[in-house]
């Protein structure tokens, strides 16, 4: 099935260079391909202030749509507790994960990604945009993941199937509880919000599934596992394993760390939200840096709006002091304008700005 996703990943097609990962177990020095040159260590511990972390909101506390207002306005990402995704289903999601990609890389190399594909094994997207290779590799899932996992395991991929189509379907509902709890936040009522039918059981989600995996490194000071970017979803959920590495840009000047907490789970903001907030709700960057000892894992949930949806500013955000910042896209335009400029893609479609291409 066509939908914003595919279509545009289509039109964007990646070079196979850029899908195919290194065998990161064959090598014990870190090649030139994937040597950064970095403007901090990352080993250097950041300092934190405990009033300057990232918000942590429990979903059940009375206050959770101002917290997750004053999370979304001063930070664009946040963890949640509380979230009803079952900590079991959680563990599957992250045991399968990394049953994957402990498979030797020929076995995985049977699902890769096709060049205008979208699921399958490879690197990140994101690669074409850098120089040098990310120390990480990724599997994309949208729906049943059935076509490549029966490349992967020809007899054994039913549980996989399995527990990423239940997690598909559990972190659509929490992604959309959040989704339906921000909108509420901005004053918005489901009037102002039309497309957004969290009920419609008959409509695909729009939605990819990323599983990301972090192998351990030999040089982490001079590795990148994923380069500084945002999510171009309405909102991204995230599971990450216990190990750190996730760091989020606050007020555009420090990194902090996003510390794993059990159970927990992160909510992006993406650059979606961000135009359709008029820019009250920020897009967050974030990177991710390796480590020498810990395999690290996450898998990340891209939601978005349905095909033929156009996002813009909303009306109630707009009067004379507040002038729409952005011009309204739809999914596929905004992920086509992200896979010609990047992380340029937010600011070229803001209203004071001409795209000269
Ligand atoms: O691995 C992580 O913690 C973040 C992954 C990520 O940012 C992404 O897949 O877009
Ligand atoms: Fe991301």
């Amino acid at each position: 099935m066509m939908n914003s996703i595919s279509e545009s990943f289509k039109s964007n097609p990646i070079h196979l260079n850029q899908i195919i990962p290194l065998d990161f177990k064959s090598v014990l020095t870190l090649p030139d391909s994937h040597t950064w040159t970095l403007s901090t260590d990352p080993l250097q511990p950041i300092p934190t202030d405990p009033f300057e972390s990232v918000p942590i909101i429990d979903l059940t506390d009375p206050n959770a749509v101002l917290l997750i207002r004053h999370a979304c306005e001063q930070w664009g990402l946040f963890q949640v507790t509380n979230h009803g995704i079952p900590i079991d289903l959680l563990k599957q999601l992250e045991l399968q994960t990394k049953r994957l990609f402990s498979l030797p890389l020929d076995q995985k190399l049977r699902a890769v990604r096709s060049p205008e594909g979208i699921t399958g094994y490879g690197l990140a997207r994101i690669s074409a945009f850098f120089p040098k290779l990310m120390w990480s590799e990724g599997f994309s899932i949208m729906g049943s993941p059935l076509e490549h996992a029966s490349q992967l395991w020809p007899h054994h991929h039913k549980i996989f199937c399995n527990v990423m189509e239940v997690c598909q379907k559990d972190m659509k509902d929490l992604t959309e509880r959040i989704l339906g709890l921000m909108l509420v936040s901005l004053g918005l009522t489901r009037e102002d919000v039309k497309w957004f039918k969290p009920k419609d059981r008959k409509k695909q989600p729009q939605a990819l599934l990323h599983l990301n995996s972090y192998p351990i490194c030999p040089d982490p000071s001079r590795a990148m596992g994923m380069a500084p970017h945002t999510d171009s979803s309405l909102l991204t959920l995230l599971h990450q394993s216990s190990t750190t590495g996730l760091q989020v840009l606050r007020d555009s000047v420090r990194w902090v760390p996003v510390h794993p907490i059990r159970g927990a789970l992160v909510v992006n903001i993406g650059d979606l939200m961000h135009i359709l907030s008029n820019g009250r709700f920020k897009s967050a960057l974030h990177q991710v840096f390796v480590n020498q000892t810990h395999h690290r894992i996450s898998a990340a949930y891209f939601y978005g709006p349905p095909g033929n949806v156009k996002i813009s500013p909303s009306m109630k955000l707009i009067d004379h002091k507040h002038p729409p910042l952005y011009r309204s896209v739809t999914w596929k335009e905004y992920l086509d304008a992200k896979a010609k400029h990047f992380n340029k893609a937010l600011d070229l479609i803001r209203n004071d700005v001409c795209i000269a291409n």
